[in-house]
C-alpha cells in the first residue's frame, strides 16, 4: 500500500487506530476454544468488529509462532483474511527481524511475498545492510525501532554515542540508507516527550507508536508531540482492545474500546483542519 493510500484512509476514517492482533489462547474466550482454529475465529471476528474504526493491524508474530505450524497456518489465514475481505488496512508484521543481507532478504520475501503484508518492524542493531534488503520491496514499508516503549529502551536506546542518543543516530542515518523513503520508525507512546525531537530529524515519517492502554501511553501527549500535517501516525492498541471482555461479547467489547478510540482521534484530527 501506499502511503498516500494510508493517509487518504486516515483522513476517511477520522481514525489513526492500528489494533494489535496478540492473540493468546489462554486469554481468549473459553468457548471458542472448540473450534478447529480458535486464534483465527476470534481474530476474524475482532476484525470484522473493529474495522470500521481502524487503519491497520498489527499482529505480533511471536504469539502465533508460539503455536508452531498450526500458530503459522492461523497467521496465514488471518493476512489472507484481511486482504481479502479488507484491503483498504494497512497490515504490520511486527516481527522485529534484521540480519545479513542475504538473510533480511528471504525474511523480507516471507512477509512481503509470501504472506504479502504492507509492512515489518526491523530492529536496527546490525545496520544498513540488514534493513536495505526490506526496503528494495517497492510499495512495502520497513518500520525500525527507534525508541521503543519498554523500560530497557533505556539501557542502550537513549545512551550517548558520538555525542548523541543513539535512537537520535539511527534515526539520522538510516534517514541515507537507499529507498529510505520506505522507512517508519517504532516509537512508544510512553515516550511522548522525546517525540518533539524526534520530529526534528524526522519530520514527516510514519510512526508506529504502542503503548497506549495496557502500557500506560496517552494518546493526546502523542498527538501534540508526534502528529504531522499528514497526520504521520499510527496508534496501535492490542491487549486494550481485543481482551475488553473475555464472555461470548468480546466481539463487541472490542469494538467499543475502538470507537472510543477512534472518538479520540477524530477530535485531534480537527485540530489539524
Ligand atoms: O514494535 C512494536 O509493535 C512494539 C514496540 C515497542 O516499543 N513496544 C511495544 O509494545 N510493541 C508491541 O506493541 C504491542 C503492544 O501491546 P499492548 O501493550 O497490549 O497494547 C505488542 O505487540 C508489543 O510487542
Amino acid at each position: 500500500m501506499k502511503i498516500q493510500d494510508l493517509v487518504a484512509q486516515i483522513k476517511k476514517k477520522q481514525s489513526f487506530l492500528c489494533v494489535g492482533l496478540d492473540t493468546d489462547l489462554d486469554k481468549i474466550p473459553q468457548h471458542l476454544l472448540k473450534e478447529e482454529d480458535p486464534i483465527f475465529e476470534f481474530n476474524k471476528a475482532i476484525i470484522d468488529a473493529t474495522q470500521e474504526f481502524c487503519v491497520a493491524y498489527k499482529p505480533n508474530i511471536a504469539f502465533y509462532e508460539v503455536y508452531g505450524l498450526s500458530g503459522w497456518k492461523s497467521l496465514e489465514k488471518t493476512i489472507t483474511y484481511l486482504n481479502a475481505n479488507y484491503p483498504e488496512q494497512f497490515t504490520i508484521a511486527d516481527a522485529k527481524r534484521g540480519d545479513i543481507g542475504n538473510t533480511s532478504t528471504r525474511y523480507a520475501k516471507a512477509f512481503f511475498e509470501e504472506l504479502n503484508f504492507d509492512s515489518i518492524t526491523i530492529a536496527p542493531y546490525m545496520g544498513k545492510d540488514s534493513v536495505e534488503p526490506f526496503l528494495a520491496f517497492k510499495e512495502k514499508h520497513t518500520i525500525l525501532l527507534a525508541l521503543t516503549s519498554n523500560t530497557g529502551a533505556f539501557d542502550f536506546q537513549t545512551k550517548i554515542v558520538e555525542e548523541q542518543e543513539l535512537y537520535k543516530r539511527v534515526l539520522k542515518t538510516s534517514k541515507a540508507y537507499e529507498n529510505a523513503g520506505n522507512l517508519m520508525y517504532v516509537v512508544g507512546a510512553t515516550k511522548a516527550e522525546y517525540l518533539k525531537g524526534i520530529r526534528e530529524i524526522v519530520p514527516e515519517s510514519f510512526l508506529l507508536v504502542p503503548g497506549i492502554g495496557a502500557q500506560g501511553g496517552n494518546l493526546q501527549e502523542v498527538c501534540k508531540y508526534g502528529m504531522t500535517k499528514d497526520i504521520g501516525l499510527l496508534i496501535n492498541s492490542s491487549r486494550g482492545i481485543i481482551y475488553a471482555s473475555t464472555d461470548t461479547k468480546f466481539a463487541f467489547s472490542a469494538r467499543e474500546k475502538a470507537k472510543q478510540l477512534q472518538q479520540q482521534m477524530h477530535l485531534e484530527l480537527k485540530q489539524l483542519d
